[in-house]
């Protein structure tokens, strides 16, 4: 094995696939997006790998690649847009492997809103018809099978996780009600309409992923009239905040690193790290500059897939406390109404003032900060433009104006920035 070893360190480099999106820690290693070409040049470990994107280089965790085949690399030659614009395969692929399930499972925040939504609608569950799209492992099929008694849940999983989550049906004794499909939501025949749609189908920003796309063809096609949407709605909120230790950390750390000036380097690190926005961040509730404001909203029932190519909002914020806009973040929050009319709605609210979430905020940097006092105005607006090619990917565009309170009205600054999720 040693020798075998050795002999892959000195093997020529090799060209890796990314099958999902990995967040480096440390400065050595490597951040990647899902769908990344990466050229691994040595392997010191079977855990830790050495290679470039794009030229950077870092570790890279093996588990998250796959080797491109002879096959892929023939076909690239010969036609690039043979790339399937939803990148099923990768997605559909990191779907079938534990680690997502396992972080989603392990968000107590989600997976118990979820069963309280289940639990708190129990007596009205009774003989319904649900459609669990998306259902992972089952645990939200299970928890109406567990916690209710409706007549059937079809749990619809396009992944080959489904395998594993007939399973788990099984095993936990719920097969009477449940049924597991295997296909994509779009695709699959269900024998009847459903009187409840549920679905766990957020991403981050609330829409990267795009999943959301399959959920309103799925309501189209199988939700009864009057049937009803879990999430029956979901809105987009953005604060305009401080983020002082990651500017601190990305760019302030090149002034003088050992005494030494390395601020040259500044122009290159606001492009890697302020160019994309940076997902899981946790923002501080001191670190909001104004009241969050809910910047877009999206009602269940009238969203229309041609609606997911450009939402927009706008906003208009009042600077609270003086401090220095280094960017915005953005969150979501989704309400699931009562099946009993006049019922209390439950809320997933993935904000700085709720309990974390795996999704954790998202972090939008602004390439040069500005220092804000209290009175001061930040207005302007959002856009979520959905890429045309990559389908599960977006561009979000940020256009701010800054009116100062002092009296010289000569002191209004304003920018625009678009941040590619993640294509
Ligand atoms: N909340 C987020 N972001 N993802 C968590 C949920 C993702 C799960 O839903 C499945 N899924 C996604 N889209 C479809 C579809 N069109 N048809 C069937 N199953 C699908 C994935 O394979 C994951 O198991």
């Amino acid at each position: 094995m040693e020798a075998e070893k050795e002999d892959e360190d000195e093997a020529s480099p090799e060209e890796y696939v990314a099958l999902s999106d990995f967040i480096g820690g440390g400065s050595d290693q490597l951040s990647f997006s899902s769908g990344d070409r990466l050229v691994v040049h040595s392997k010191p470990s079977a855990e830790w790998w050495w290679a470039a994107l794009q030229g950077v280089p870092g570790y890279v965790p093996a588990s998250y690649l796959r080797l491109v085949t002879a096959e892929e690399e023939e076909e690239e030659e010969e036609d690039v847009s043979s790339e399937d614009p939803w990148q099923d395969e990768e997605y559909f692929g990191s779907y079938g492997t534990l680690r997502l399930h396992l972080e989603m499972l392990s968000d107590k925040s989600r997976t118990e809103t979820y069963r309280q939504v289940i639990l708190s609608n129990s007596a009205s569950l009774k003989n319904k018809v649900v459609m669990d799209l998306g259902c992972g492992t089952g645990i939200i099929s299970l928890f109406c099978a567990q916690l209710a008694q409706p007549s059937v849940v079809y749990a619809v999983e396009a992944s080959s996780m489904a395998d594993y989550t007939r399973q788990l049906v099984k095993q936990n004794g719920c097969e009477e009600v449940v049924t597991v499909l295997q296909g994509r939501a779009e695709e699959i025949e269900l024998p009847e309409q459903v009187d409840v749609l549920v679905s766990e189908w957020m991403g981050n920003c609330l829409l990267f992923e795009f999943m959301v796309e399959s959920v309103l063809q799925a309501r189209d096609r199988w939700l009864r009239d009057g049937g009803v949407m879990w999430p029956s709605s979901a809105a987009l909120t953005l604060v305009p905040c401080q983020a002082d230790s990651y500017y601190t950390e990305k760019m302030a750390f090149w002034e003088r690193p050992y005494g030494l000036d390395f601020t040259p380097l500044q122009p290159l690190a606001q492009q890697e790290f302020f160019t994309k926005p940076k997902f899981s961040h946790l923002i501080e509730p001191d670190d909001c500059l104004t009241t969050p404001c809910d910047v877009i909203c999206l009602d269940m029932y009238t969203l229309q897939v041609r609606d997911l190519e450009e939402m927009k909002g706008q906003f208009h914020f009042c600077v609270e406390k003086s401090g220095v806009f280094h960017g915005f973040t953005a969150w979501f929050t989704v309400h699931f109404e009562s099946l009993e009319a006049g019922g209390a709605a439950v809320e997933l609210n993935t904000g700085p003032d709720s309990e974390p979430t795996h999704w954790k905020q998202t972090l939008f940097m602004l390439d040069r900060p500005v220092s804000v006092c209290a009175g001061d105005s930040i207005s302007g607006s959002i856009v979520l433009h959905r890429n045309p090619v990559w389908r599960r990917h977006m561009t979000v565009t940020l256009q701010w104006s800054i009116n100062s309170s002092t009296e010289d009205t000569d002191n209004c600054q304003a920018g625009t920035k678009s941040f590619p999720m993640w294509r």
